[in-house]
């Protein structure tokens, strides 16, 4: 079996831990690095997963999943520079850093695959982009494409794509949460228990988003389906159109996009 090591067992990291575990892997053949014994211990208890540290990460699994935060690249990957073997997978799971910072600085031969997944993943529903860097040979994408196939949706994107898809899917659980605590707000102008709108809600969602997967009708149709003729949902449609909701979804996404982008450009050298 595959050994996994996640470095950086945060938010996406625990994610990734957890769905692994859901999907039926041993906790024997996953470990994970972090910088505080606490969280270690946390996470040790929570899932019956083993901390390591770097250079006992690297000498044990086949994959390393790097998963800190962009800003906290540099100190891991000079700790890992020393010590990765040109034939260990370095998957990268980082918003905006490019496959080439880390050929760059692991030895000559690294395969690296850069993937944005979301946190879905922790009940198996991820939507993940991979995308191979110079020494990532089919198999590399193969195995990576299988990894995260076991907890949820993957998808092969050139990786001139990945700051938008960054944007739109790494973040996309943001906006939707957004949303449902937006929603639940008027629920609760408009006298509903907080309990009672957000049931009323939340199931809105996992309806309206189980017909838009499974249903292949365009979403536009499905909105006209809702919006009767001089009725309630057309009032809402002009309101959310006269404050320009769907121009800001559309700059939004932008705005995150360009972050992406930046991120990636200041680990950049001449
Ligand atoms: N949170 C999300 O929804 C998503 C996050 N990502 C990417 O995943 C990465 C992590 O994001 P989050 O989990 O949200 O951040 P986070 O801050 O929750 O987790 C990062 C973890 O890395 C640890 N860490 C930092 N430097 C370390 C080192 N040298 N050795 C060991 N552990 C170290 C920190 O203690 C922290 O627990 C980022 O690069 C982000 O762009 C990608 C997709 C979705
Ligand atoms: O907000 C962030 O930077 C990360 C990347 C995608 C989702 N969360």
């Amino acid at each position: 079996m595959t050994t996994i090591a996640v470095l950086g067992a945060g938010k996406i990291g625990e994610a990734l831990l957890s769905g692994l575990l859901k999907a039926g892997r041993s906790p024997d053949d996953l470990m994970f690095t972090e910088r505080y014994p606490e969280r270690c211990a946390e996470l040790t208890k929570r899932y019956g997963v083993r901390s390591v540290d770097v250079p006992a990460a690297v000498k044990a699994a086949d994959v390393l999943v790097v998963a800190v935060k962009p800003q906290d690249i540099e100190p891991l990957l000079d700790e890992l520079a020393p010590r990765v073997e040109p034939d260990t997978l370095v998957v990268s799971l980082c918003a905006g850093l490019p496959t080439k910072l880390f050929e760059r600085r692991l030895p000559e031969g690294t395969p690296v695959v850069r993937v944005m997944p979301n946190t879905p993943m922790v009940i198996g529903e991820a939507m993940s982009a991979v995308s191979g860097g110079r020494h990532a040979e089919p198999h590399h994408l193969a195995l990576v494409e299988e990894l995260l196939g076991s907890v949820g949706r993957v998808v092969r994107v050139p990786e001139s794509q990945q700051d938008a898809v960054t944007a739109l899917s790494g973040s996309g659980p943001a906006y939707f949460f957004y949303l449902v605590e937006a929603m639940i707000d008027a629920g609760i102008l408009l006298g509903i228990p907080r309990a009672v709108a957000a049931d009323l809600i939340i199931q809105s969602a996992v309806g309206a988003a189980t017909m838009l997967r499974d249903g292949g009708v365009h979403p536009v149709t499905l909105r006209e389906a809702v919006t009767s003729p001089a009725g309630t949902t057309i009032m809402a449609i002009r309101e959310l159109e006269r404050h320009g909701v769907r121009a800001a979804l559309i700059e939004a996404i932008e705005a995150a996009r360009d972050r992406s982008a930046e991120l990636g450009r200041a680990h950049e050298v001449d």
